[in-house]
């Protein structure tokens, strides 16, 4: 199999894991048609299933008849990434009127048709498992209980059981080692803006984005029971919670050190097990119960829509679907100087009217990229800037697979995070309705 892989991997990234290829001649794409499909490891037959997938979809699409599970038309999408559009190859059509998904290698097939006395072939049914729910679901979250990661957790997979982790790192790899069946991170803040920490470490891995949350912050100043706020030296609290709270803090008088922590419910719980009658913790009301801390103030956040989008991350991705507002993240890179490559990749969306909800820019300059070349080689490559890109869109578009085919002409690295529901839940503040989560099993 030829690879003229043009997605690229980051560095530490297993290339076979980014296998994809232009259409035309040699593509890295696992090549696959709906009468078999040629399969290697797990990595590969999961690529041929997503590819099979979203051409089964888009029959589906083009004929009533050939509707899969009712689902629609499903991404031309290979482990995440997307791989250039594939022409399509006429369907073996089932007896039902689906289009027979042929996995299992066939040993032989009489004059074209089906092979006898083989396996049943594999039906899109058999590979989207039932939904399951949060309650049997491991969420790892950075922090502590009380946390508002831990609340985003409990959002996007009511009844999981919620994994705290001391770093966000320590989430990530929880994922990857299969500790923990999903992340849920912060990456951005309406007041705060983008936690950039978490965009870097998303490139970093190789888990994909399977859903988004957005959880009003509501933050409560608190200290232990009998103190006073005149007897306060010292605010602790994450970075974020005290730059939302920055003006409403002095706005009562609270000209005092504020000290990071690693995260909000961490600073109340340390407050409370020290014994500090000179400091406050700015954390959730159940960070103030889990802790026995007093409620000083409630809802100090600077602006009464403060709100903290929240990923999920998994160790495989989702196959986008057209049923319910999707949204799609991408990162790219480019070497071209003067080119006006953001101009052009900006354009791919806007001449689709694809809407872009977030740009972010990341100096990228001391960490390189592992590039893989036709011929599988990496080699390490040093871009100025990494950018990440949000839309509203869904991989299963035939205008969202255009546009990225189009962005890949103008870059040298493109790699999708994830294409997933949108959480279109209102963001009233302690609005703590159930988000439309991955509704997958723990892959
Ligand atoms: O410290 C917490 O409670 C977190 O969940 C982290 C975090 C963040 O990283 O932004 C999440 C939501 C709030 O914006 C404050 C802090």
């Amino acid at each position: 199999m030829a690879a003229a892989s043009l997605i690229k991997a980051p560095v530490g990234q297993n290339p076979a894991r980014m296998a994809a290829g232009r259409s035309s001649g040699g593509g890295g794409v696992v090549r696959c048609s709906l009468q078999g499909a040629v399969v290697g490891g797990r990595a590969e037959w999961q690529s041929s299933c997503a590819v099979l997938s979203s051409k089964v979809a888009a029959l589906g699409a083009a004929s009533p008849h050939a509707a899969v599970n009712g689902r629609a038309a499903a991404p031309n999408f290979v482990n995440g990434h997307v791989a250039p559009l594939v022409p399509e190859q006429p369907a073996a059509a089932a007896e039902d009127g689906g289009a027979v998904l042929d996995l299992v290698p066939v040993s032989s097939v009489n004059g074209g048709g089906v092979a006898k006395n083989l396996p049943q072939p594999l039906r899109i049914s058999d590979l989207s498992p039932a939904p399951m729910h949060g309650s049997q679901l491991r969420v790892a979250y950075q922090g502590v209980p009380g946390a508002y990661s831990e609340k985003a957790a409990g959002k996007a997979y009511p009844g999981c059981d919620a994994i705290p982790c001391d770093q966000f790192e320590v989430a990530f790899s929880a994922v990857e080692l299969w500790i923990a069946d999903r992340a849920v991170l912060p990456v951005e803040n309406s007041l705060g803006g983008s936690i950039h920490r978490n965009y870097d470490l998303l490139l970093r891995h190789r888990l994909h984005i399977v859903g988004e949350v957005q959880l009003p912050v509501h933050h409560c100043l608190m200290a232990l029971p009998g103190v006073r706020k005149e007897c306060l030296t010292r605010v602790m609290s994450h970075p974020q919670a005290l730059a939302q709270c920055e003006h409403t803090l002095t706005a009562m008088g609270l000209n005092v050190v504020r000290e990071a922590f690693d995260d909000t419910a961490g600073a109340a719980e340390y407050v409370a097990a020290n014994g500090l009658r000179d400091t406050a913790a700015i954390a959730s009301s159940r960070a103030a119960e889990l802790y026995g801390m007093e409620v000083l103030a409630d809802g100090i956040q600077d602006d009464c829509g403060n709100v903290t989008r929240f990923v999920m991350l998994a160790r495989e991705p989702i196959v986008p679907r057209t049923d319910r507002p999707f949204k799609t993240s991408i990162v790219f890179a480019h070497d071209k100087e003067g080119t006006s490559v953001l101009f052009k990749v900006l354009s791919a969306f806007a001449f689709r009217d694809i809407t872009l909800t977030k740009i972010e820019s990341r100096p990228h300059r001391h960490r390189p990229i592992r590039l893989v070349d036709d011929a599988n080689v990496g080699t390490a490559k040093h871009f100025e800037y990494m950018f990440y890109v949000d839309f509203q869109a869904s991989l299963a578009e035939p205008r969202a697979q255009n546009a990225l085919a189009e962005v890949q002409e103008y870059t040298s690295f493109l790699r999708v995070l994830g294409s997933y529901p949108m959480d279109m839940t209102p963001m009233t503040a302690g609005s703590s309705s159930t988000v439309t989560s991955d509704d997958s099993s723990s892959t």
